[in-house]
């Protein structure tokens, strides 16, 4: 009995086998269409049955592929839409929350709002809009939540920077790297992307890390292998070159890239790298970052079908040097030097920013290190995302104006008008409709994704079944044929009678009598394969149920392994139940024969017989290839 499609079939038993041998029989010799195998003799309309049967759980697995690209390819869609309608500059301004040694006053100099910040100067007030404002108590999974649509337009095959830019001491280092309590968004981004990969179903993705900082004009690659953990000693060797090709792609020369393969991989390399990174005291910060540190993930999408098209995108991650007034942080000597090139990378990175919101011709990558690097990222096709930080405190507020005035001409809007109440309005409803969408086909997707796992499923556990009781059973139909022609060279007279009857039974009606089988050994075969029958059916429900917590790779291997063990218990019963009919005299021989069959598929065999030798190294491969 044999068990397909969650429904039992009967694809042989004793009898039927004895009535499939005579009907399609044609005048008592061999029937044409007829499989043998070690529990009995299948018709060939069965195993084309199976065959075909294993064929359209495929073609089912193939079409559900096919609608999750389709379902993919909408989500993808959706959320490029909202991204273009929100635009591919987008600046959000976070607030740190008052230090305990800041003095609280009565009156707080700035106020904010969902997306809009007021800053009291004087008399004077000023207004600064913004996408989104996170005011001093956000969490930092707050602050992933509006990161992270960004991160999936990356992995849909987008170029993405994510910028932290702030006075010094407002907290930028705390957004993008974090705390181990309170972890930020380059540790929340490389979990969320391996996430989103193991979720894809028509992609395979790949990624690889690159750590770098742009210190006093010069480039340094923090994941270089290192002789000396002291950062500086290495400095020459990691001023690396920036390269552009005639396409704007931009290739850094010699930085190292390392492939990582999860998260927990990708994390202890970021770690690695931060540790490199140029830190040093400032009356404003203890641990004050004296570079702009950029993390850069470079994803590898490639589709599951030839056609699918492969992508490579970029996924920067840049925690910026402070912006500072130089005589408030007590700057000196080189501190001094270090505050003055962060400053001037940063208005030029202003510059690029505003020329590319404007849409200008000319865009100024060249007049920093930092824009030069970013040039491939930063312009069209690529999505920005600057997250300003601000300090509460009254005696930053000239520096917060600075800041919140950097994001104003980052933020600008083409021709400088703001976006009327109405268009806003309609924006806001197309952006809903369109999160919706995304939300649907994710849902799809998941549901999706559970069909293919399930249909995946039935479709190993069938192949698994095909090939346990077809492909291996004929490596044993093999072996025992290699020896019995071995025999029959040797002792002409005695053993082919034996080995034909324990191979072949079906033939008993085309050979002579004297050569066929005994009323009690076909009673022995009949109860030896319903056992098998009986066993191969617990085995089925027993690997169903096994399986279904496993990936199908693991169900596989569960079920195999359980298949072959009852099958060596119970072909060897079969095979050789029929050795009883051969006179006494044989018993030794096949007793013999039969001690090196059972035994070396779990353990290394040698035989003196060649020919067992090679059949056995044929049987162990097929078996090993099972697993
Ligand atoms: N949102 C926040 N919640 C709690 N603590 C914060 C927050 N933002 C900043 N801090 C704390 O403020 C201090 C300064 O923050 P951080 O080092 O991140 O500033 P920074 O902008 O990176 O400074 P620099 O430019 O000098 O490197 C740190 O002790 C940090 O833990």
């Amino acid at each position: 009995m044999l068990v397909f499609n969650g429904e039992e079939k009967i694809l042989l038993s004793s009898e039927n086998e004895t009535e499939v041998s005579k009907s399609d029989s044609i005048d008592g010799s061999l029937p044409v269409s007829t499989v043998y195998t070690d529990v009995g003799v299948v018709p060939e309309h069965q195993k084309n049955e199976l065959e075909h049967f294993i064929s359209n759980l495929q073609r089912e697995v193939e079409e559900l592929r096919l609608k999750q690209r389709i379902v993919d390819e909408k989500r993808r869609e959706a959320l490029s839409k909202i991204l273009d309608i929100k635009g591919s500059i987008r600046v959000f301004c976070r607030i740190r929350p008052n230090h305990l040694t800041e003095k609280r006053r009565n009156s707080e100099p700035i106020s904010a709002g969902s997306d809009r910040i007021r800053v009291k100067l004087g008399g004077t007030r000023k207004d600064f809009e913004f996408d989104k404002v996170f005011p001093q108590e956000t969490s930092q999974e707050s602050v992933f939540v509006e990161v992270e649509p960004i991160l999936r337009s990356a992995m849909d095959g987008h170029n993405v920077c994510v910028f932290a830019y702030g006075q010094t001491g407002t907290g930028k280092t705390f957004t993008m790297d974090g705390t181990n309590e309170q972890p930020g968004i380059i540790h929340r981004a490389l979990e969320e992307l391996f996430r989103q990969a193991s979720m894809d179903g028509s992609s395979s993705f790949t990624f690889s890390m690159s750590m770098l900082e742009v210190y006093m004009g010069s480039v340094r690659d923090l994941l270089a292998p290192r002789q000396s953990s002291r950062p500086h000693e290495n400095m020459t060797k990691c001023n690396l070159n920036i390269q552009t090709d005639s396409k704007g792609l931009v290739e850094i020369e010699g930085l190292s890239e390392v492939q990582i393969s999860d998260c927990a991989k990708a994390k202890w390399w970021y770690n690695k790298g931060r540790r490199f990174r140029s830190t040093s005291w400032t009356n404003v910060n203890e641990a004050s970052s004296r570079s702009h540190c950029l993390t850069r993930i470079s994803i590898f999408r490639r589709g599951d079908t030839s056609e699918a098209k492969s992508e490579t995108s970029k996924l920067w991650m840049v925690d910026l040097g402070g912006s500072e007034r130089l005589l408030k942080t007590g700057a000196k000597g080189i501190t001094l030097d270090e505050g003055r090139a962060i400053n001037l990378s940063l208005s030029a990175l202003a510059d690029v920013l505003a020329a590319l919101k404007r849409k200008r011709c000319h865009v100024p990558y060249r007049n920093s290190k930092l824009t030069q690097l970013l040039r491939d990222s930063l312009g069209d096709g690529s999505k920005v995302l600057m997250l300003v930080h601000i300090s509460p405190s009254e005696e930053d507020v000239c520096e917060t104006i600075c800041s919140l005035n950097f994001a104003k001409r980052a933020r600008a809007i083409e021709s400088n008008r703001e976006v009327p109440m109405e268009l806003k309005k309609q924006q806001e409803k197309k952006i809903m409709e369109l999160e919706e969408d995304i939300k649907e086909a994710e849902k799809q997707r998941q549901s999706l994704r559970d069909q293919i796992q399930n249909v995946e499923l039935k479709l190993c556990e069938n192949r698994n079944l095909f090939s346990t009781i077809y492909s291996l059973q004929e490596s044993d139909y093999e072996l025992v044929t290699s020896t019995s022609q071995k025999d029959d060279f040797k002792e002409v007279t005695e053993t082919p009678k034996a080995s034909k009857k324990s191979t072949q039974r079906i033939v008993s009606n085309s050979v002579p009598r004297f050569m066929s089988s005994t009323v009690a050994s076909r009673h022995r075969q009949i109860a030896s394969e319903q056992e098998i029958g009986g066993r191969l059916k617990s085995l089925r429900s027993v690997a169903t149920r096994s399986s279904i917590q496993f990936s199908c790779s693991q169900s596989l291997s569960c079920s195999d392994l359980r298949i072959k063990t009852i099958l060596r218990s119970s072909t060897g019963k079969s095979r050789y139940a029929e050795t009883n009919n051969v006179p006494n005299t044989e018993r030794p021989k096949c007793n013999e024969l039969e001690s090196k069959v059972i035994t070396p598929r779990s353990t290394t065999v040698t035989s003196s017989d060649s020919n067992l030798r090679v059949t056995l190294y044929h049987h162990r491969r097929r078996m090993s290839n099972l697993i």
